[in-house]
């Protein structure tokens, strides 16, 4: 099997040399207690072995509910946030065009709380046919449950309440919370988010695969490549595991101060799998004081905007680079008569070129800066590399919080803004929190 691969020669050269060596025994450790299911939080472990329980009836379902949504819909509203949102839209924007808009569009809400985005989308709506893919685990987040208030009411007014049940599908959970009663009481076309995956460890179920098949998206291949990738992970020594070495090199290079990772790539379809990668390694490390910091930039975009930081800052980070070995396209440079910018030196060269001597005369500058360097190349951007490069960052983000000694599977500083927020707003329950909250401003 063809793979992306990890190298960590770059920044294994900034630790002891036989650092990453020396640590195996704990890496396995950390690594069986996953597998074994002894580690903490090991009640949300159903991420782990989900690729191989894929079977082709559940992705015969998810592709014939995405049917019927492509067929009866101009544009598809997903609804959801965090781990209910990113991963479905990091692997679309992979795999989309920069440019053209996908039929159906697919569109994104409940991930923010902005009246003007919710007026603009309700206002493009309005003369489209739509329909809603509603995910929520708990079904009572805020952001998520406001937008489809919002959405469901304005698709039974524009289709009538019986045809809009045929495109609303619900993503939740199999019994509790407000989005399965009324899945459930409406009869919609329904999924389960099985307990014991969290919404960060989620792309694999049908929170992902259903709008990444409503786009149009090969989510057999998806699932292909992250099938494959748990049998690496499961099986290769720890000198070729991906997942293991990730795990260890990062927390060799936080041992040693380097506590805020930059995750990079050289390519504007991957800004969401930053996006992704934030959540999955933020809520999963960043607790009881401790956890890599972990940032994103996108390049060389940011080169001309964080790059001055990179180089010179504070030396306490170290950078990850997602590399894509293959370009879809051919583009050359073209030639220019007057050669103002001097640049006919490159003409007939492939853009893709310039971009990856980019990409390595960065990784040498940043390197001799003092910043550690981890590079994962991905041979192309396809469904079956991204379903890879997917598990692989969860994988190796259990075994790095069990290296760190966290529960990497819950969140519950994720609390304190919601409990803030509704004593602010006098949620009924909140009396006590409302009181206290308001005495403590008006001091
Ligand atoms: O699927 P839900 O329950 O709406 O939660 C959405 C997101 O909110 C969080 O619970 C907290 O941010 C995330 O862990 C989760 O991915």
């Amino acid at each position: 099997m063809n793979e992306i691969k990890l190298d960590i020669m770059k920044a294994a050269q900034f630790l002891n040399t036989d650092a990453v060596t020396a640590l195996e025994p704990e890496v396995k450790k950390a690594h069986e207690s996953l597998e074994n299911g002894t580690c903490p939080g090991n009640d949300f472990l159903g991420w782990l072995h989900l690729p191989s329980s894929i079977t082709p009836e559940i992705l015969a379902d998810i592709k014939a509910t995405a049917q019927t949504l492509r067929e009866n819909c101009e544009a598809i509203v997903v609804a959801g946030i965090g781990g209910s949102y990113l991963g479905a839209r990091a692997v679309i924007e992979c795999l989309k065009n920069n440019f053209e808009e996908l039929t159906p569009r697919i569109l994104f809400a409940g991930n923010n709380i902005s009246e003007d985005y919710l007026s603009e989308l309700t206002a493009y709506l309005k003369t489209r046919k739509f329909g809603i893919i509603n995910i929520s685990k708990s079904g009572t987040t805020t952001e998520t449950a406001l937008a489809f208030r919002l959405l469901r009411s304005q698709c039974e007014e524009q289709r009538g309440k019986e045809e809009a049940r045929k495109v609303i599908v619900a993503v939740t959970d199999a019994k509790k919370g407000a989005a399965r009663v009324t899945a459930d009481k409406e009869g919609y076309k329904s999924y389960v988010i099985p307990d014991n995956v969290g919404g960060r460890f989620s792309v694999l179920t049908p929170v992902g695969l259903l709008p990444i098949a409503c786009a149009g998206f090969d989510i057999e291949e998806l699932v292909r490549g992250a099938q494959d990738m748990e049998k690496l992970c499961q099986t290769a020594p720890y000198t070729e595991n991906p997942a293991e070495q990730y795990a260890a090199i990062r927390n060799l290079l936080y041992r040693a101060g380097k506590n805020i990772e930059i995750l990079a790539n050289y390519q504007p379809k991957l800004h969401y799998v930053n996006e992704w990668w934030k959540q999955l390694y933020g809520e999963s490390e960043g607790k009881d004081n401790k956890g890599i910091f972990p940032a994103t930039v996108d390049l060389t975009t940011d080169l001309h905007s964080m790059g001055q930081w990179i180089q010179e800052g504070e030396r306490n980070i170290f950078e990850t680079v997602v590399s894509v070995e293959k370009s879809k396209y051919t583009v050359l440079f073209p030639h220019d008569e007057e050669n103002l910018d001097g640049l006919n030196f490159l003409e007939g060269k492939r853009v893709d070129e310039v971009n990856k001597m980019a990409e390595l005369g960065t990784q040498l500058a940043h390197v001799d800066g003092g910043v550690p360097n981890i590079r994962i190349s991905v041979p192309e951007l396809t469904e079956y590399y991204i379903g890879q490069l997917l598990y692989f960052f969860e994988v190796a983000c259990g075994i790095s919080g069990n290296l760190l000694g966290v529960n990497p599977f819950n969140q519950p500083g994720v609390e304190s803004y919601k409990k803030n927020m509704f004593a602010l707003l006098n949620k009924p329950g909140y009396e006590a929190e409302s009181k206290a909250i308001r005495e403590r401003l008006n001091k």
